[in-house]
């Protein structure tokens, strides 16, 4: 049974926004947003390494491959981790409109157990935007893209600026990424292009 808490409905003024006009094209892949990041980045040896491809309209899809070190029990995914994969997931469809935005809110319905070494499909997509609070949901399935559903997700990103992070971020990290002018230019490029 699922039920969505009346947080992640969007009010009757929301609108349906357009993909941003440089927005990555359908099939091309998102890249990571960061390198150290658990959902996507490379430097993370025991991440997810998930990687998401711009989709039609306003949707990505993603694959993820659940490895040993993602168990919760013997030999299936641990549910948290599942969560992460629809968190990074959903957060990459930001991409879509060059906002930066953190989650605010993630509801995650489990349908299936995911064994390890199973690939879980992932697609996503944007239903509304209100202000800065972006909705959207998830689905995970196993078996192929078109195979039975194992978990779904909605969600409710909140847009912020560069400043979340340097504010709030372990000082080390904060330093070492602005030092890195290719991730300065990927998260300052997402402010200046309504
Ligand atoms: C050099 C450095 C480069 C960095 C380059 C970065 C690259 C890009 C990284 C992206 C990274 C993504 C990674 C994966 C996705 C994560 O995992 S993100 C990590 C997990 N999330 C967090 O840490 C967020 C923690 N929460 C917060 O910081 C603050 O609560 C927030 C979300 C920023 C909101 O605070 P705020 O800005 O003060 O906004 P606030 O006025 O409270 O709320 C705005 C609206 O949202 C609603 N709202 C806020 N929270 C909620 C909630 N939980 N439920 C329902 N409604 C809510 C409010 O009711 C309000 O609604 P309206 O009144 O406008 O109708």
């Amino acid at each position: 049974m699922s039920g969505t808490s009346a947080a992640l409905k969007p009010p009757a003024d929301a609108v349906r926004p357009v993909r941003h006009p440089e927005a990555p094209a359908p099939g091309e892949l998102l890249g990571a947003h960061y390198e150290h990041c658990f959902g996507c980045g490379e430097g993370q040896r025991h991440g997810l390494h998930l990687q998401a491809r711009a989709g039609d309209g306003l949707s990505v899809t993603a694959e993820f491959t659940v490895q040993a070190a993602h168990q919760g029990a013997p030999g299936l995914a641990h549910g948290g981790i599942l969560t992460t994969a629809l968190d990074e997931t959903l957060g990459s469809l930001n991409w879509l409109l060059r906002v930066i935005a953190v989650t605010g809110r993630l509801e995650t319905d489990f349908v299936r157990p995911v064994p390890v070494d199973t690939v879980l499909h992932l697609d996503a997509e944007i239903t509304a935007v209100h202000g800065r609070k972006i909705y959207s949901r998830a689905t995970g399935r196993i078996g192929g893209p078109d195979g039975p559903v194992a978990v779904r997700a909605e969600a409710l990103f909140i847009e912020v600026k560069v400043d979340h992070f340097i504010e709030n971020g372990r000082p080390a990290e904060i330093e070492a990424a602005m030092a890195d002018p290719d991730q300065v230019r990927r998260a300052r490029a997402f402010e200046v292009n309504p």
